[in-house]
């Protein structure tokens, strides 16, 4: 018989399903301390691999990489992306491969994020803005602060500025909440348990509504491009639009396709950019001694300038460490994307069975006492000196934020600046406190969506900071 990974006992019907609870990313590491760091489940009758240490999430993403890196055809994400025409939930194949390649050479190179530095600037300005506005008036909702910023900035890069936009900005915020809502919701993956739920009608509603917003926008953009009339600056809209009309380019690229990319770059990168922004600055503000050593790094290479630029970021060591402790303690995506195996494999003596969906506890991996000290602790010194090589690109797998392999998040770069960029300036410009009670009595519960974030909303008290 085949030697298959442990399993925890499973009910008829829907297997493991009633053990996940409200924050399966904490169920499952519970379940991991029990049957180990690789785990057979079954979702319904799906069979789950879970991985949850480091040496395990290394053996599926980079020594078998290849046969881990496909996605589970789930029905939500097949229906919303036009039948995996997007990048995040395509099968692993020959358009996947293309259609990353596009997205990596011409929407998310460092070149291309370089051209919208003026966008991340912009933007930023009017958050600073409205924070000095608003100061005097008591504590400031800093969740709303954060997820403005993140969507005004990726949504101006996504589908352009001009007039009028900011409408379309909200009805695709709106389209992608009610898409999260429905694909957060692990039991919508059940084929059978959709029709019980009324799934099918919201889903077909929800596609058709969301076809006709895309649809919209990209009329607008390409009449605007044709008339000459647009407001000069490039979009990911125009930039595929135009290779799509382009007959000299090998890459095929249908309208159907720039919808679901449309789509998964403003799924996949306005709310994870928003829950980092959110749980660094929560974490700074429960930790006033980071705070406080953050600021005097970012204080003194400022000097006597009102501003940190992006040329600067890269000197500041101690802000990249917070950044990559808030991301070890808070990944945006805990269970990270789902993938799928694609033949039958072998890992440390246990069947891997071809279809098999797979799950990567990162926010597991990212607590692991045999790889972390005191992991609960927010440290940010743990990246400083011999360690600060230690990084969420991929390469180590005890930090893996963004995944790993070939499936790994092509969106950091482009993510990071703005992350990089609004925490330090806000730091520079303001002291902040805690709106009620003690920094380190903060509530720092989570919400499992199809990303993790922070139960309350965050208020701080913001005090402007005269050089
Ligand atoms: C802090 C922000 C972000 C986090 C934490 C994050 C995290 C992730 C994770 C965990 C994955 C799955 C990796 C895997 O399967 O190994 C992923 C995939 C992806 N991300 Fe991000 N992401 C972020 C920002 C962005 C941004 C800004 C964009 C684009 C504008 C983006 C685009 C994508 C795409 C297209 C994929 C699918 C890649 C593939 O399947 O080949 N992400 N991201």
């Amino acid at each position: 018989a085949k030697h298959l990974p442990p399993s925890p006992p499973k009910l008829p019907l829907i297997g493991n399903l009633h053990q996940l609870g409200s924050l399966p990313h904490r169920s499952l590491h519970d379940m991991s301390k029990k049957y180990g760091p690789i785990m057979l489940l079954h979702f319904g009758n799906m069979p789950t691999l879970v991985i949850s240490t480091a040496d395990m999430a290394a053996e599926v993403m980079k020594a078998q990489d290849h046969i881990f890196s496909s996605r589970p055809v789930l029905k939500v994400p097949r229906r919303l992306f036009y039948g995996g025409k997007d990048i995040a939930f395509a099968p692993y194949g020959e358009y996947w491969r293309q259609c990353r390649k596009l997205a990596v050479l011409h929407l998310l190179s460092s070149k291309k994020v370089q051209s919208f530095r003026h966008v991340r600037e912009e933007e930023l300005s009017k958050v600073i803005d409205l924070v000095s506005s608003k100061h005097t008036l008591g504590p400031i909702d800093m969740t709303d602060v954060f997820s403005f910023l993140a969507k005004q900035t990726i949504s101006r890069i996504i589908i352009g500025q001009s007039s009028g936009n900011e409408d379309w900005y909200k009805k695709i915020e709106a389209v992608i909440k009610e898409c999260s809502l429905i694909m957060g919701d692990y039991f919508a993956w059940l084929p059978w348990l959709s029709h019980v739920t009324g799934l099918e009608r919201k889903l077909n509603k929800t596609c058709e509504w969301a076809d006709r917003v895309l649809e919209t926008i990209m009329e607008k953009r390409t009449k605007e491009m044709s008339d000459g009339d647009g407001e000069g600056e490039e979009c990911f809209v125009d930039i595929m639009l135009n290779i799509m009309e382009d007959a000299s380019t090998d890459i095929y690229l249908g309208r159907d396709n720039i919808k679901a990319i449309i789509m998964d770059t403003f799924g996949a990168g306005t709310e994870s950019t928003f829950l980092t922004m959110n749980w660094v600055m929560s974490e700074l503000i429960r930790n006033p001694q980071v705070m406080k050593k953050l600021q005097e790094q970012i204080r003194s290479i400022a000097g006597s300038r009102s501003r940190i630029q992006e040329d600067d970021l890269a000197e500041m060591a101690y802000l990249k460490a917070v950044i990559k402790e808030a991301l070890r303690l808070h990944p945006p995506g805990p269970l990270l994307v789902p993938r799928e195996v694609i033949q039958d494999t072998t890992i440390r003596g246990y069947h891997i069975p071809c279809g098999a969906l797979v799950l990567v506890n990162a926010w597991a991996i990212g607590r692991d006492p045999k790889v972390w000290d005191n992991p609960n602790d927010f440290r940010p010194d743990r990246f400083l000196g011999s360690t600060s090589h230690v990084d969420y690109k991929g390469d180590d797998f005890k930090l893996i934020p963004f995944g790993g392999g070939r499936r790994a998040c092509p969106g950091i770069g482009f993510a990071m600046p703005i992350v990089e960029l609004a925490i330090a300036n806000l730091l520079l410009k303001f002291d902040w406190l805690p709106d009620v009670g003690k920094a380190k009595d903060m509530n720092m519960d989570e919400v499992f969506g199809l990303t993790l974030s922070k139960k309350t909303t965050l208020y701080a008290l913001a005090t402007p900071h005269e050089p």
